[in-house]
């Protein structure tokens, strides 16, 4: 398409970087060279694997809202920049799946598909992660306003039916299609194999009775609607998957009153008095829920991690990061978790929170 150019100074910027982080690489002088002349000529340049590989890890390294980036270098990058259409991007994201889930061990995996070029976009998944529990709004009548299953889904449920899904169950875990935009095409559906979801059956170590409310979670969190941004190419499309922190499921997904809203049904069930705010039994119901999920997962050989060792991990992170030389990037707001937060010691520290590149960047939902 006219008109599309890829920033040359950022180009350059992220092939200098490239060449001081790895001195194997030899001297920049050539591929400087090289990209520039590209650029001028093409309005883009390609990435070589070495440079994708670095660049998706460096991102990682620079996302200030990440509390996991200890193991940034460990990223596996899976390079799929020749699959171009909605039905390889969703077949490929499947494969990503079964790789990431690894039988519980879940590694981390990031699988880039094209980049927006002059020949136009790339492929854009609509879906924020590769697996979303379904919310449907009930109709209207006393049961208005609604929504069985994850009401954070809703809308993109909608999107779902609206492009020919007929549901799942039409119960509250059931699994997204894949909704996925390739080249001027409307977006296609693709459902998501069964034998692809590793899901947690959430019970609680003290409590029987906790089994019986069919609880469950997916093992693997795969955020698939951020943009890598890389030395001024822009990867639309390119889901990248870690393990959950517990909190994750049990401070916000299942507890959140806009999410399964669950902490009046647990402050009942676990006998607190609901009455009064001061009996803090949202406090005593959103533990159990978090010590639930963290015995669940571990108990079915599923990776997880607890808040307060990732909060450990984190500043050891930071702490190599100043070895190193380098500015960590921190956003506080969201490197300290969802609950218990000064009894983590990341909550005793202020952050820089440069705007780094490479990095991973938000973009308005194409659906609303
Ligand atoms: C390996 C284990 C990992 C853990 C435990 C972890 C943990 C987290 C947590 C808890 C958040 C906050 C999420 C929220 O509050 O919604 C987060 C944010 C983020 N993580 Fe990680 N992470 C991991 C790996 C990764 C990987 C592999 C990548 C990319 C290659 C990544 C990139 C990000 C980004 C970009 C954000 C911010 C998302 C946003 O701005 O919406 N993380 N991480
Ligand atoms: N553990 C994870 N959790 C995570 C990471 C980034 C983004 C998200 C989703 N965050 C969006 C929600 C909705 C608003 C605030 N949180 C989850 C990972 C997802 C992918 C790699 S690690």
């Amino acid at each position: 398409k006219k008109g599309f150019r890829v920033s040359e100074d950022e180009a350059l910027e992220f092939i200098r970087t490239f060449y001081a982080e790895n001195p194997e690489a030899g001297s920049p002088g050539e591929r400087l060279r090289e990209v520039r002349d590209d650029i001028r000529r093409t309005g883009t340049y390609r990435h070589t694997v070495p440079e994708l590989e670095y660049g998706a890890r460096v991102a990682w390294r620079n996302s200030s809202r990440c509390i996991g980036r200890l193991y940034w270098r460990s990223l596996r990058v899976r390079d799929r920049r020749d699959v171009t259409t909605a039905a390889e991007v969703a077949a490929e994201s499947v494969r990503h799946l079964r790789g990431a889930t690894n039988g519980g061990r879940i590694r981390p995996v990031m699988t880039v598909f094209a980049p927006d070029g002059p020949d136009g976009p790339g492929p854009r998944i609509w879906n924020d992660q590769l697996i979303r529990y379904a919310g449907y709004r009930v109709p209207s009548g006393e049961e208005a306003g609604e929504v069985i299953g994850d009401p954070a889904n809703a809308d993109l449920t909608e999107v779902a039916l609206a492009l020919g899904w007929t549901g799942g169950t039409g119960g509250p875990f059931d699994v997204l299609p894949l909704v996925i935009e390739a080249g001027h095409e409307p977006p296609e559906l693709f459902e998501v194999p069964r034998s692809a979801i590793r899901e947690v059956r959430l019970r609680h170590p003290d409590h029987p009775w906790f089994a019986e409310l069919g609880l469950r979670w997916h093992a693997v969190p795969a955020v698939s609607d951020m943009t890598l941004e890389i030395g001024g190419v822009g990867y639309p499309a390119a889901p990248f998957n870690g393990w959950y922190m517990g909190t994750e499921i049990g401070a916000r997904n299942l507890a959140d009153s806009g999410r399964y809203d669950l902490l009046p049904i647990l402050g009942g069930l676990l006998g607190l008095d609901t009455t009064s705010e001061a009996s803090l039994w949202r406090d005593r119901a959103m533990v159990e829920l978090n010590r639930a999920v963290l015995y669940s997962f571990a108990e079915d050989g599923v990776a997880i991690t607890d808040h307060h060792t990732e909060a450990r991990r984190f500043l050891a992170h930071m702490e190599k990061e100043e070895r190193a030389g380098r500015v960590c990037p921190a956003d506080w707001t969201w490197i300290v978790p969802p609950m218990s937060g000064s009894a983590t010691p990341v909550f005793h520290r202020l952050y820089d929170n440069p705007d780094l590149r490479p990095n991973f960047l938000r973009r308005e939902r194409p659906y609303g």
